[in-house]
């Protein structure tokens, strides 16, 4: 595991097809870290998005993909699952000769079917990053094929250990797991912010002041259970004094069986993953 901390060494020249929300979090950080705007290119169809990636970060941009990839000793698929086959076929001649380190940060995809629509034989790095990437607090899961140097998996981390903690993990399938926990988490405790905001409201609270005092309740629980060393749960314990206010919260939390819900959301994302993969062959 690494830290937003740790130093990124320069992870050489990279082309990033797609340059929609991810993958500018992730080239923002990248520019952040040192890495010059000549070492990036990025692929992407929607003038406008283009045009600003350029503006903000000094990258060059092309509209297809055969011409971004061009030299790149990294390749960073972020298109949406839905293209990536079209995506990958369309760039497996261009590509075929010298088989550069692929990432890809498609939800549910699985490395061999992009190994597959690339035409087989590449090192592939599976990563789940989210969007808290974009201010460099982000999470990513990795997972390498046998493929993959141990340079290679380095190169990998570096660029995503720009945009904040990475882990990697030991099963594929696993990664699923990750997407339903990381990947798709930052909604969820959005929607815990959202729904605190509107209790606070509900009760009489202006709701300027409801949400400054959730998002900040959210930050301070997040980097108490960062920084604290203590487990969440004897953290929760400090909170709660017998019989007052905390405990009667978590009583209807536990009544309304909030741990068994929370599971069966994470399952749900976990199984779409599954299914868009699937789906998409
Ligand atoms: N949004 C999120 O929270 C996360 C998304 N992901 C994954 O990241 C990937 C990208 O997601 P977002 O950035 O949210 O989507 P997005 O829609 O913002 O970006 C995708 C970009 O790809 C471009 N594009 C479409 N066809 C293309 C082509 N043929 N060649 C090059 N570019 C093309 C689109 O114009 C768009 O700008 C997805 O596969 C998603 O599963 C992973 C982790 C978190
Ligand atoms: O909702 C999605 O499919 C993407 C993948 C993880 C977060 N957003």
């Amino acid at each position: 595991m690494s830290n937003p901390e740790s130093p990124i060494p320069n992870p050489g020249s990279i082309a990033f097809i797609g340059g929609g929300n991810m993958a500018r979090s992730l080239i923002g950080a990248l520019r952040r870290g040192g890495t010059p705007a000549a070492s990036i290119t990025v692929a992407e169809p929607n003038e406008a998005v283009g045009r600003q990636l350029a503006t903000d970060f000094g990258v060059s941009v092309f509209s297809d993909g055969i011409e971004a990839v061009n030299g790149a000793g990294t390749i960073m698929l972020s298109v949406k699952p839905q293209v990536m086959r079209s995506v990958c076929e369309h760039l497996a001649p261009a590509l075929a000769g010298r088989h550069p380190l692929i990432l890809s940060i498609a939800a549910g995809l699985r490395i061999d079917q992009i190994d597959r629509w690339l035409g087989g034989g590449y090192p592939v790095v599976r990563c789940m990053p989210n969007t808290p990437a974009l201010i460099g607090a982000g999470a990513s899961g990795l997972f390498a094929n046998d493929a993959v140097s141990p340079a290679q998996r380095e190169r990998a981390q570096a660029i995503l250990a720009g945009s904040g903690l990475t882990v990697w993990i030991e099963r594929e399938d696993l990664m699923d797991t990750v997407t339903g926990l990381s990947g798709s988490g930052p909604a969820y405790f959005l929607l815990m912010i959202e729904a605190l905001e509107d209790a606070a409201v509900d009760q009489g609270l202006a709701r300027e002041t409801a949400r400054a005092l959730a998002i900040q309740t959210c930050l301070g629980a997040a980097r108490l259970a960062a920084e604290d060393g203590e487990a969440p749960a004897r953290l929760r314990e400090r909170v709660t004094s017998p019989g007052g206010t905390t405990h009667a919260a978590l009583q209807a939390f536990a009544a309304g069986g909030l741990r068994e819900l929370v599971a069966v959301a994470v399952a749900a994302a976990t199984e779409r993953g599954r299914e868009m993969a699937e789906e998409l062959g």
